[in-house]
């Protein structure tokens, strides 16, 4: 169980609020030529990432502050309940393990008295064969030919994380032919564009579902099954084909798959921490097991570093907190995350999941509504594209919206100048947010510019900025498997600290059943021309004007 404490009750929290009135008035532009060292002071380094939360509207007090409010929230205690496998996920009765699953020193993590090592190795080493079976062609399809083509059928954790790891890992697929296609959605046209460009003999479906019950994917993986007999492939030739990704043994033998096909994983690992499980299956795949195994290692040394590092050098830790003193005292409602690199474009998607299912919650961990904000909501794109899109509203707009940037160093594809033109933009952003542009500033351009009086008068005050607009910038060397997994585990600490501190349960994700029972009620209802009269007057109206024009 997680200690638990009321938020706004917290001593540093009254204080922070009084710290906060004090420095609401401060511009980060000050706060820079008053204290020379601000870069120094406000680094974290950890092995090829660097960490920069410089510019941001803190001090060294708001800093100590911070921290005074992890330690009294109980973060350290909490960090060592997560490593050891205390049930921490109490609505669902749970530990919570993903750590476990890219745990490469072997160290025993019990559950209930037992130690989950043994079946964790035992599920990577059967992926690692499988893995390389199918990558040497030495496993073939119904007809003898190798697999081409990798069709991973999910959708939330079990399809987030391999898309955005697929994507982000790309060049490490580059030794290889295999395709790999992702298929989430219900709408019957994301599996009918993706079937039509693969074919069944060379096709290895992956059925990914922690549960093996989840609509969408149990909806379009029987529609796979159907195709693949429906052109060429047999009832005995499912096996050759199809595997799943699952915690549910008997509901995947049900569906038809192969056991020795299963691929399994447990309970304690959460659907949006899953792509370190048998999840990552087409992850494996596609970059293939060593890379996958560099990736699981990145994420190790991140968690060893979250477990470890005081809380003052811990990485994890400063996003969170950073997080915090925008979210509860500044007000702002929204964190964007920017990628400079073009790999990373599926990274804030990932972390929609990763963050808002987590800490979308307005109960607290005494079962009381909170009275103070929660999960803020992730949204962001890549850099330059979302410069030329929603940055006007960053830099001019009446919201306070923090922004992560993230860039390698090196690029995976260095052509000519384009590396140093993405990042003399990803730097010009941020030291832009900082300084902003005065009205003064913004008059003496026009005027060089050779702008009459009245002109610049007219003008001056829709070319200023007002900056103090804060940001992290996260510089890594480069994107290997090995970094994306630090940075993924940096985000997942990150996500696990806030939920303490605010004293929330993060593992769990109720809010997402009610949507799910009403669709089965309404399902049926759908089914004839019936007019529907069982639900308010926009549902019915809604679900009759629906019948009404399918029938035109
Ligand atoms: O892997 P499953 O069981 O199909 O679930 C898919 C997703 O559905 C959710 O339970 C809720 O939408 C997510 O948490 C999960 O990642």
């Amino acid at each position: 169980m997680l200690p638990t404490h009321r938020f706004t009750e917290l001593p540093a929290y009254a204080q922070l609020r009084d710290h906060y009135d004090v420095l609401n008035s401060r511009h980060l532009r000050d706060l820079f030529a008053e204290d020379a060292d601000r870069f120094k002071k406000f680094t974290r380094q950890f092995e090829d990432i660097l960490l920069d939360f410089s510019k941001n509207r803190i001090t060294d007090e708001t800093l100590t502050l911070l921290l005074q409010l992890a330690e009294q929230a109980g973060l350290s205690e909490a960090i060592g309940k997560m490593f050891s496998g205390d049930v921490i996920n109490q609505t669902e009765g749970r530990a919570v393990l993903h750590v476990a699953l890219r745990n490469r020193s072997n160290t025993p993590i019990l559950v209930d008295g037992t130690d989950v090592m043994p079946d964790v190795n035992d599920v990577l080493n059967r992926m690692k064969s499988f893995t390389e079976r199918i990558r040497s062609g030495e496993w073939t399809g119904y007809t003898g030919a190798a697999i081409t083509d990798i069709v991973n059928i999910g959708i939330g954790g079990s399809d987030l994380g391999p898309v955005m790891v697929t994507e982000a890992l790309k060049p490490y697929a580059d030794d290889q032919k295999l395709r790999v296609h992702f298929v989430s959605n219900v709408d019957g046209v994301h599996i009918y564009e993706t079937l039509q460009t693969v074919r069944p003999e060379t096709t290895l479906f992956l059925i990914a579902s922690k549960t093996f019950t989840t609509q969408e994917t149990m909806t379009n993986a029987q529609t796979a099954r159907q195709w693949f007999l429906d052109n060429g492939g047999s009832e005995e030739d499912i096996a050759k084909h199809f595997a799943a990704l699952s915690t549910n043994k008997s509901a995947v033998e049900k569906f038809g798959i192969d056991p020795a096909n299963m691929f399994g994983f447990w309970d304690w690992v959460g659907g949006r921490y899953s792509l370190w499980s048998a999840i990552g299956l087409s992850i494996a795949l596609y970059i293939g097991f060593d890379n996958f195994e560099e990736l699981l290692a990145g994420g190790h040394a991140m968690d060893e570093h979250f477990r470890t590092a005081p809380l003052d050098e811990n990485l994890p830790v400063a996003l969170a907190l950073v997080g915090i003193w925008y979210n509860n005292f500044f007000g702002a409602q929204t964190e964007a995350i920017l990628p400079y690199d073009q790999y990373m474009h599926r990274f804030a998607a990932y972390f929609q999941q990763g963050d808002m299912e987590s800490n979308g919650k307005s109960v607290d961990r005494n079962g009381q509504p909170v009275d103070y904000q929660t999960g803020p909501i992730i949204w962001g794109e890549p850099g330059t594209n979302g410069q030329h899109a929603f940055y006007q509203l960053i830099h001019q707009g009446t919201k306070l919206i923090p922004c992560d940037f993230l860039a390698p160093a090196i690029s995976q594809r260095p052509i000519g100048e384009h590396h140093n033109i993405l990042m003399a933009n990803y730097f010009a952003q941020t030291e832009a947010l900082m300084n902003g542009k005065t009205e003064e500033e913004a008059g003496d351009e026009l005027r060089k510019a050779d702008k009459s009086e009245e002109e610049i008068q007219a003008l001056a005050p829709f070319k200023a900025f007002s900056g103090n607009r804060p940001t992290n910038s996260i510089l890594f060397r480069k994107l290997t498997p090995r970094t994306l997994g630090s940075l993924i585990a940096l985000y997942e600490h990150k996500i696990f600290t806030q939920g303490v501190i605010w004293n929330i349960f993060s593992f769990d994700q109720w809010g997402v059943e009610l949507g799910k029972q009403l669709a089965s009620r309404i399902l049926p209802e759908l089914q004839d021309d019936t007019t529907v009269n069982t639900h308010d007057s926009s549902t019915n109206g809604l679900m009759n004007a629906f019948k009404a024009m399918r029938s035109e």
